[in-house]
């Protein structure tokens, strides 16, 4: 990370009212199936950032090209916009993206109606389910490179941390509580004042 970055200021809190949530992550951390189960249960729309891809990104990602900043800018940008017209029409959204760097993350975060939530993976977990994955373009090879380009979520960030390893229905209970209970997720932030991995039930590295 430069001292340019680190010196930016923390992004605004969230607001009490949820108006769009970014389920963030590395591949296979969750974010479409949990991401639908939620919206499902909340009655707001979901949206997979996949679909916003440029088709050379998922045609690089199918043949084993992790992506490049320049790759992502456009796609980030679509998924911002959305984001921003979903707040805006007071349409709640649920939006999938991996937002794996920090300034991706404050890009996305143009308004304090929108919540980032990052899915936090065990390495194990994440091969398990993307060698049991079919059907999907993106070449589990890239895993690596998804750590690689990941800045973890730190307790400055305003990124909330989940623990994607549980099971689906508590994943879904967690998140829906964070959105509609603006104790739990003052709470949660407090807990990941000491440190990410900390902050998630059995420690060990997620990413
Ligand atoms: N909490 C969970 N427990 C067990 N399996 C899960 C859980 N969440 C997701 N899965 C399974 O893991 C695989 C990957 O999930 P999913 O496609 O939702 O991840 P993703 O983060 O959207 O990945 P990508 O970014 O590559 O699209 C799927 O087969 C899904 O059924
Ligand atoms: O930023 C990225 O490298 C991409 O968004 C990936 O995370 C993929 O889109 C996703 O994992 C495949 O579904």
């Amino acid at each position: 990370m430069s001292v340019s970055e680190r010196l930016e200021p923390p992004p605004p809190p969230a607001a009490d009212e949820v108006g769009a949530v970014v389920l963030a992550g590395v591949s296979g951390c969750g974010k479409s199936t949990v991401g639908k189960m939620v919206a499902r249960r909340l009655g707001w729309a979901f949206v997979d950032g996949d679909d916003l891809h440029p088709w050379k990104n998922v045609y690089s990602m199918h043949h084993g090209r992790a992506l490049t900043d320049a790759d992502r800018d456009p796609w980030l940008e679509r998924c911002a916009d959305l984001l921003e017209n979903h707040v805006a029409n007071g349409v709640p959204v649920i939006l999938a993206c991996s937002a794996l760097k920090s300034r991706y993350r404050r890009r996305l975060r143009r308004d304090a109606e929108t919540l980032l939530i990052h899915l936090a993976c065990s390495r194990e977990e994440l091969i398990r389910r993307l060698g049991g994955r079919t059907g999907h373009f993106f070449d589990p090879s890239l895993l690596d490179s998804q750590f690689a380009a990941l800045d973890p979520p730190t307790p400055g960030d305003g990124t909330l941390l989940v623990d994607g390893d549980a099971d689906m229905e508590e994943v879904t209970n967690d998140i829906v509580r964070l959105i509609t209970r603006p104790a739990d997720r003052a709470a949660r932030l407090a807990a990941q004042g000491t440190g990410a991995a900390s902050a998630l039930p059995g420690g060990g590295e997620r990413w």
